[in-house]
């Protein structure tokens, strides 16, 4: 099996042949239609989301070849919102970005694509009893969307964009000996977003994912966009455009916190 990527010959349209659930009934990510999204005050009123996050100590950072990864050591929890009393582990967070500024997001509010999407993956911990055993559990997993525009640099990302040069190659691992609080890679507004289950964007596509995509994007610089730029994937070819377009809403409702 020619391994999955974003080129041509292996991307998102092609994806189907070995994973045969991307044409499945919750599939991520999807074009948010603001317009349709229902306000629901019980996701907001009763328990709003909430994360308690604890700073990691040093920084393991990994070019797995389809995107730059930072692996979780401390015990971090996202509960409340649209994952009730469930309490979410932080596993790890990575990146989507395109080859300019007018593409790279995953999910696009009204057709809108945003330049890059930080994604922090957590399981379902309540639950489960490790992030492979919840993986492919239909409550299993919980993803906080952040949408990334060009702007004022972002302090709390420095440490990934200013390695992003010594993670070229795939399967390139690195540990930065500096902490980084992933309460601080969040959007200032964390009380306004939408949510839908969906699943995993890239292959196995497991259909897995409580999806939470904040409205409030957050700024990196030119500077910090390029660095994700110049990383190379397990072709040889510059990480660019690693995004898989939105897919059919099917029979789901988007629900937001916010009128
Ligand atoms: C099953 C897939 C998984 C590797 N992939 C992921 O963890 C992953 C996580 C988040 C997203 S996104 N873009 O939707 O946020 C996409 C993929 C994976 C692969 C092999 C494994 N062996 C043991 C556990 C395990 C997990
Ligand atoms: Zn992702």
């Amino acid at each position: 099996m020619a391994h999955w990527g974003y080129m041509t010959t292996n991307g998102p349209s092609t994806w189907g042949k070995d994973f045969p659930i991307a044409n499945g009934e919750r599939q991520s990510p999807i074009d948010i239609v603001t317009t349709a999204a229902e306000y629901d005050s019980d996701v907001l009123g009763s328990n709003a989301l909430s994360t308690n996050y604890t700073p990691e100590s040093e920084v393991k950072l990994v070019n797995n070849g389809h995107s730059i990864m930072c692996q979780i050591t401390k015990k971090g929890v996202l509960t409340g919102g649209p994952l009730g009393k469930d309490e979410y582990r932080l596993e790890q967070f990575h990146l989507h970005w395109g080859a300019e500024d007018n593409r790279g997001s995953e999910h696009t509010v009204d057709g809108k694509m945003y330049a890059s999407e930080l994604h922090l993956v957590h399981w379902n911990a309540s639950k489960y009893s490790s992030f492979a055993d919840a993986v492919q559990k239909p409550d299993g997993l919980a993803v906080l969307g952040i949408f990334i525009t060009p702007g004022v640099a972002c302090n709390q990302f420095k440490v990934i964009s200013d390695n992003c040069g010594k993670l070229k190659t795939s399967g390139a691992e690195m540990t930065v000996d500096t902490t980084l609080d992933p309460t601080l890679l969040l959007p200032s507004n964390t009380s306004d977003y939408w949510t839908y289950l969906g699943s995993l964007t890239t292959p196995p596509l497991f259909e897995s994912v409580t999806w939470i995509v904040f409205k409030e994007p957050v700024e990196y610089s030119k500077e910090q966009l390029l660095a994700l730029r110049n990383l190379v994937d397990s072709d040889g070819n510059h990480m660019q455009d690693n995004y898989r377009p939105p897919a059919a809403l099917k029979q789901r409702k988007v629900k937001k916190t916010f009128t």
